[in-house]
């Protein structure tokens, strides 16, 4: 018999087979991923079902500029992102590499620091500035993210956690479970970095990847950190042709429908034991309609202004998700800036294609930057064109006047807001991995930090968990020490 395949008696009192089903909530990275990693656990047999309210890709969306599309959500992935890395090698998909622009820090009044196109102009530019700050900083992302690589090698071996905290805890140990306990700004005072640095690099990268600044928690803090490093990639044609290709490839099907409450039932069985079972219900174009089944993922950020499902009829209940997301929209502009607005009254001296900002509350925006479109890889040159299309984040939606302020002149603008990320802080506290016996939640691991590596790495350890659960394989789930146990394993 297939694994995945559940035997129950029929009406005659002949013995049957019925495919088990399992239903992801939500087609983003997260849900894909999930519906990918399930069916490779549980083989052919069984009948998947992806839940989706809107359009398959979720946070990876383009907007189309004039003609060509641009990343409007998630936009670039690092190079030592595994789970995305083999997702675009298995579907067949091309990887774009951004074209590199120079950088400028900017305070509200001025720029406190300028890239040069030099890197030895650059290094002696940074050591004025910092001192060793820079280099420190690299070695310290770097200790993180070799701790954060050991989650392959578990997730090859088939290991998952019951729990975020558990999971992480396997990677770091204590000094990740640290990292959610204090803000990114107190874990690098107490790691020894200056007060200008936190404030003049490391704030701006908190402000363009999340929108916010170094109150945020040091684990965000570090995947941000590492979300400003070199090399970032992303898919060419568009980072959703992943979550497309994941679906497809899965053989799952997406039903078209926002899901509004999962309750648990229990189905008697003539001679056998009760099944227990998940009736989900959600809202079609036709109406209101449900299906049951007996695994459910829930692929999508749970909150009342968020997925808003309510759960029935749980003993005990399932308590609310009260974790609030934080407002970031993205405009695209394309246009010619206003280089007087940044104090550079000759257009011809500005050579920035990303600026970034320091905290400063007079300010408008997180961050703006010269885009590609998603079939291109860049302008070739690294001097920004004088009209290009500018991405820019900011919390609110920019006005006209603040639009005039930003640009002297553009032809069109795209607006795209987005609840993008959960609002962090610390101490952070995880939401659960296990709602219930078979129903299962990704989202949590946003919270610790949010990007579509985290959304695939949770993913499929959702799908094990559900396995080894499903199974009752206990000694594949929640092993302590696997760091040591795993270094004797080819
Ligand atoms: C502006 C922006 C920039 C970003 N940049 C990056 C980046 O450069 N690199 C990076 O790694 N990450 C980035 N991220 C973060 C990344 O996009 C997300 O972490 C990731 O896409 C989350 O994927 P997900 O599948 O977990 O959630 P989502 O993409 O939110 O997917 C959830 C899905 O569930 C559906 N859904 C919700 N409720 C229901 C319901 N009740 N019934 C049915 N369906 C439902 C939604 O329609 C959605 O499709 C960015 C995010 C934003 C917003
Ligand atoms: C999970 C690990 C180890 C690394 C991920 C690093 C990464 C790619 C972080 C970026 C996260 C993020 C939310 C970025 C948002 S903005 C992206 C970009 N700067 C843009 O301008 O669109």
């Amino acid at each position: 018999m297939f694994e995945g395949v559940c035997e129950v008696v029929a009406r005659r009192g002949v013995k049957v087979t019925e495919p088990l089903l399992p239903a992801v909530v939500g087609g983003g990275i997260g849900g894909s991923a999930a519906a990918y990693f399930l069916r490779q656990k549980f083989g052919r047999g069984v009948q998947l079902h992806v839940l989706e309210k809107a359009a398959v890709g979720g946070r990876l969306d383009t907007l189309d500029v004039e003609g060509s599309a641009y990343e409007a959500g998630g936009s670039v992935i690092h190079p030592l992102n595994l789970h995305m890395k083999h997702f675009v090698k298995e579907l067949g998909l091309s990887v774009a590499s951004p074209q590199g622009s120079l950088a400028g820090v900017y305070n509200g009044e001025e720029f406190v620091f300028e890239e040069s196109s030099w890197s030895f102009i650059n290094l002696l530019k940074l050591l004025w500035h910092y001192g060793l700050n820079p280099l420190r900083m690299s070695m310290w992302v770097e200790d993180i993210l070799d701790k954060f690589m050991r989650i392959y090698r578990y997730q090859m071996h088939d290991y998952a956690f019951s729990s975020n905290e558990r999971l992480l805890h396997a990677l770091g140990g204590d000094d990740f479970a640290r990292l959610l306990n204090q803000s990114i700004d107190e874990a690098m005072q107490k790691a020894g970095f200056s007060q200008k640095f936190i404030n003049q690099v490391v704030c701006p990268a908190m402000r363009v990847n999340y929108g916010q600044g170094v109150a945020i928690n040091g684990f965000v803090g570090a995947v941000s950190l590492a979300g400003v490093q070199s090399g970032l990639w992303s898919v060419k044609g568009g980072n959703k042709l992943v979550c497309s290709g994941l679906i497809y490839s899965s053989k799952a099907e997406v039903i078209p429908g926002t899901v509004v409450s999962i309750e648990p039932k229990t189905r008697s069985k003539r001679g056998g034991d009760p099944v227990k079972l998940y009736e989900v219900t959600y809202n079609t174009s036709s109406g209101l309609t449900g299906d049951t089944y007996d695994i459910v993922v829930i692929a999508a950020p749970l909150g009342r202004k968020m997925a808003n499902i309510t759960f029935r009829n749980f003993d005990p209940p399932i308590p609310e998700f009260r974790n609030p997301y934080h407002q970031t929209v993205t405009t695209l502009v394309h246009g010619r800036l206003n280089t007087s607005f940044f104090g550079y009254r000759d257009p011809q001296a500005f050579h920035f294609g990303a600026i970034f900002t320091t905290d400063n509350p007079k300010l408008f925006i997180n961050s703006l930057g010269v885009v590609s479109p998603v079939g291109d890889t860049g302008t070739g040159g690294k001097l920004p064109l004088p009209s290009a299309v500018w991405k820019v984040f900011s919390k609110e939606e920019l006005t006209k006047e603040q639009l005039s302020l930003l640009f002297s002149s553009y032809d069109s603008v795209k607006v795209k807001p987005w609840l993008a990320y959960p609002q962090y802080s610390a101490p952070e506290k995880l939401p659960p991995i296990v709602l219930h016996e078979q129903l299962y939640y990704l989202n949590g691991l946003e919270h610790a930090a949010s990007a579509m590596e985290m959304s695939a790495i949770a993913a499929r350890n959702a799908a094990l968990l559900a396995f080894h659960r499903w199974h009752g394989h206990s000694a594949s789930v929640d092993q302590e020490d696997l760091h040591e146990k795993l270094k004797t394993e080819l």
